[in-house]
């Protein structure tokens, strides 16, 4: 096993700038998925944690330390926590891969991508002060107007823990680039990292109460912010089940709510392709990368029966080349589960196929040279139908099944047969057949030719039970924000539409 010399720090909540004990003082475990032991724990917030976080974070926006910045001076404490995260870079993916199993490449890839979060949300924060107060020209004289973007105010981020702290990112930056003091309730499987982001803020003396963080379990630490009356909005991303509680709760307030949760994408790959190997490989990045615990992983491959035999093939040899191992050992592609209910529950959804008349073609099992760990083999699923389990429910693991086609009506058929709509991709030179699929297909990101890159300054989200709302570029700052009409008389005419009494 790879050996770590990263300790795991011991934190509490971090509120109103400053670390915290829980008011029942209750701590949860940390599991390493790869050795399956406890290597430290986390503060269980209540709701009694939550009230006291909320009221600072309604302190922090009613000051004028926060609550009266600017973007710019924002974009400054975005840019300071920037530059620190990337200073502890590799301490923090390290601890990233111990909490949730990802591979050391994907968790460093992670800590860039965070911290170029920070900094494109820093420039958005700059870019908002010559955009905070729009005159609207009515050619009227008697009326002077103008449109105000404000912080929204208190806002709850509930993140899962397949990208801990990029997840968290994704909302924290933009949150607190638009003026809104937040709370950030982090997954109880993986929330190191982003307690770690709370000492980087205090670093940087981001004022008190701008960002509190709360761990905990979601039904305790996080549904009470869903039912808050003074928190504003809920940015989730997770699953379905919990989005619809979140929504529930949330709705008996009308508060606002983005929910991205996930989805069953397609990857549809036709015969004209250039080189079998490239698209192979997309495949396999698609459904495998980050042991398949993506939200937007494309685990459904509808091929062209032309080349089905042989782009199978080239498939397997490729999966039997990914390295399984400790996510911290060199060139590791595949780490193990983040913990032993989402590994039974990878599993459950294998022996369910199996039950149902799918052919495990390759895996569906531990890696025999691993005794210990959440470990799932990269799984490919064949002899499928479009009733099976396997084929309709987000495995959330390292698990691809597999459909032909013969006609383009078909492939987009197969494709758009799901309840979600997250992601969708397609493989082929023809240009104008990929334009087609790109309208057809019903999912808020397409990818043409590849699977999975993923940009900060593009819209992320989806469609139907994938969720709504966006996080990402422009449309993720713009759920932060309180859009506020000012209508001016102007004119020293009475209005006259009463008949005046001294008249
Ligand atoms: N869209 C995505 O990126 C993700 C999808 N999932 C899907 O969800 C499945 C289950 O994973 P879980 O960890 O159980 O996801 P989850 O949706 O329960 O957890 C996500 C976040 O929601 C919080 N939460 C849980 N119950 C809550 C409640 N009642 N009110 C408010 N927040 C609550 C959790 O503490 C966590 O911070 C996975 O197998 C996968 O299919 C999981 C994580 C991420
Ligand atoms: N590449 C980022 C995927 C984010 C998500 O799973 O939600
Ligand atoms: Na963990």
């Amino acid at each position: 096993m790879a050996m770590s010399n990263v300790g795991i720090p011991s934190r509490q909540l971090y509120i109103d700038g400053e670390w915290r004990e829980p008011v029942k003082k209750n701590r949860i475990p940390i599991i390493n998925p790869s050795t399956e032991e406890i290597i430290g724990d986390i503060p269980a917030a209540t709701s009694e944690d939550v009230d006291i976080a909320v009221e600072a974070a309604r302190k922090a926006l009613a000051r004028d330390d926060w609550g009266s910045t600017t973007g710019a001076q924002r974009a400054k404490y975005l840019r300071a926590i920037a530059a620190k995260v990337l200073e502890r870079k590799s301490e923090l993916a390290t601890l990233e891969s111990l909490d949730s199993g990802k591979t050391s490449f994907e968790s460093a890839a992670d800590m860039d991508d965070v911290a170029a979060c920070f900094e494109y949300y820093a420039d958005l924060a700059e870019a908002l002060d010559s955009k905070r107060k729009t005159p609207v020209n009515l050619h009227l004289d008697s009326f002077k107007t103008y449109v105000l973007r404000e912080p929204l105010g208190v806002v709850g981020l509930i993140t899962p823990w397949n990208y801990p702290l990029l997840m968290a990112t994704w909302k924290v930056a933009p949150a607190l680039a638009a003026g809104c003091a937040a709370i950030l309730k982090p997954s109880e499987l993986a929330s190191i990292t982003c307690l770690e982001l709370g000492e980087i803020c205090r670093e940087v003396g981001l004022p008190p109460g701008a960002l509190n963080i709360l761990t905990g379990w979601g039904p305790v630490a996080a549904a009470p912010l869903s039912s808050h009356p003074h928190v504003d909005k809920i940015s989730f991303t997770g699953s379905v089940p919990t989005g619809t509680k979140i929504m529930t709760a949330a709705a008996q307030l009308v508060k606002p709510v983005t929910l991205e949760l996930g989805g069953k994408s397609p990857i549809v790959v036709f015969d004209d392709i250039d080189n079998l190997d490239i698209a192979v490989e997309w495949a396999l990045f698609g459904c495998f990368s980050n042991a398949g615990q993506v939200c937007s992983a494309t685990s459904r491959l509808i091929i062209q029966e032309s080349i089905a035999s042989e782009f199978l093939d080239r498939l397997l040899l490729w999966t039997k080349n990914i390295k399984i191992s400790d996510p911290l050992e060199e060139d590791c592609k595949l780490g193990p589960i983040v913990s032993s209910g989402q590994y039974e529950k990878v599993l459950k959804f294998i022996s369910n196929a199996k039950n149902e008349g799918a052919t495990i073609l390759y895996g569906g099992e531990r890696p025999e040279h691993l005794k210990k760990g959440y470990y799932v083999q990269p799984t490919i699923i064949t002899d499928v139908n479009t009733s099976m389990e396997i084929w309709k429910e987000e495995v959330f693991g390292p698990v691809l099944c597999v459909k032909t086609f013969k006609t383009e009506e078909e492939a987009i058929e197969l494709a758009n047969d799901t309840k979600y709509g997250l992601a969708s991709a397609i493989m082929s030179k023809d240009v104008e057949r990929c334009e087609r699929f790109t309208k057809a297909f019903h999912s808020g990101i397409i990818w043409i030719n590849c699977s999975q890159p993923t940009f900060h300054q593009l819209p992320w989200g989806g469609k139907k039970r994938s969720g709504f709302g966006r996080d990402l570029g422009e449309w993720g700052l713009e759920k932060y924000l309180n859009i506020k009409q000012v209508t001016e008389y102007t004119s020293d005419d009475a209005w006259a539409f009463y008949k005046s009494p001294s008249n």
